[in-house]
């Protein structure tokens, strides 16, 4: 069998060490996501979720543990090791989109792809094809102040998406939208992910979302178990 795309193995984190409010968040994580698996993660607020996820995506480091992305063990890497496989591997999803509000749609796809060497003719080729999957594409020449919020998850999918990641972390992708809307932007985010086989980690409060991916695994008081 191949490597998981992601591999945690006993993972731990607290912040404020040896202070009085010291707090303990991971308490010795396992975790592995098969090629194109998509993983619900559910917790109660404050559990750690945010945590887990930037360790997933080497934004931050463990107290102890290993983190494997494709079979490479980077929890030692060097910054610019671990910064390069984040840029070419990794694509985050936050709660509110972070879109860059000077540049359109179409730019805010172009600029990672950009950073990563792709030579501008392709990338936005690759930017107007992502829009259009996810039916942003009549509103490719906008900012981001003129699209509707939905709109705007979508294009942040897309620029997620840019540079053909093999992993996906999401962290509430649609927990800032009202919940019709958060239904059809979830199917173009689900769409995007089943259409492209990659795998991904999704963070979600909403139980009806976790039951359509995967597996579902919870974060609670540091541990994580499968409901
Ligand atoms: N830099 C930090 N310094 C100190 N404590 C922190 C830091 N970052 C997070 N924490 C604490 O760690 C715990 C987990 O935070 P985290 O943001 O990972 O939770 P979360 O599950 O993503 O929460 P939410 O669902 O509310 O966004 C919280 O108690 C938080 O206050």
């Amino acid at each position: 069998m191949s490597d998981p795309i992601l591999r945690l193995a006993g993972i731990t984190k607290g912040y404020n060490h040896g202070l009085p409010n010291e707090v303990t968040v991971l308490r010795g994580i396992d975790l592995s996501v098969a090629a194109g698996e998509v993983v619900a993660l559910v917790a109660p607020s404050g559990a750690g979720k945010s945590t887990l996820l930037h360790i997933a995506g080497l934004l931050d480091t463990p107290d102890a543990g290993t983190v494997e992305i494709a079979g490479r063990d980077l929890s030692r890497a060097r910054d610019r090791t671990r910064t390069q496989v984040r840029r070419a591997d990794v694509g985050f999803i936050y709660q509110f989109h972070h879109l860059l509000p000077e540049f359109t749609a179409t730019e805010n796809i172009v600029l990672p792809q950009l950073a990563n060497g792709t030579p501008r003719a392709a990338a936005e080729t690759r930017a107007r094809d992502l829009l259009e999957s996810v039916g942003v594409g009549p509103r490719a020449g906008h900012r981001p102040a003129a699209l509707s919020g939905g709109e705007q998850q979508r294009v942040a999918f897309c620029r997620a998406l840019a540079n053909q990641p093999r992993l996906l972390l999401a962290d509430e992708p649609t927990g800032n939208l009202d919940p019709a809307t958060s239904d059809t932007v979830f199917d173009a985010l689900m769409a995007l992910v089943r259409g492209t086989g990659l795998s991904a980690v999704i963070a979600t409060h909403n139980l009806d979302l976790a039951a359509r991916m995967d597996r579902q695994i919870r974060l609670d008081q540091g541990h994580l178990t499968s409901p």
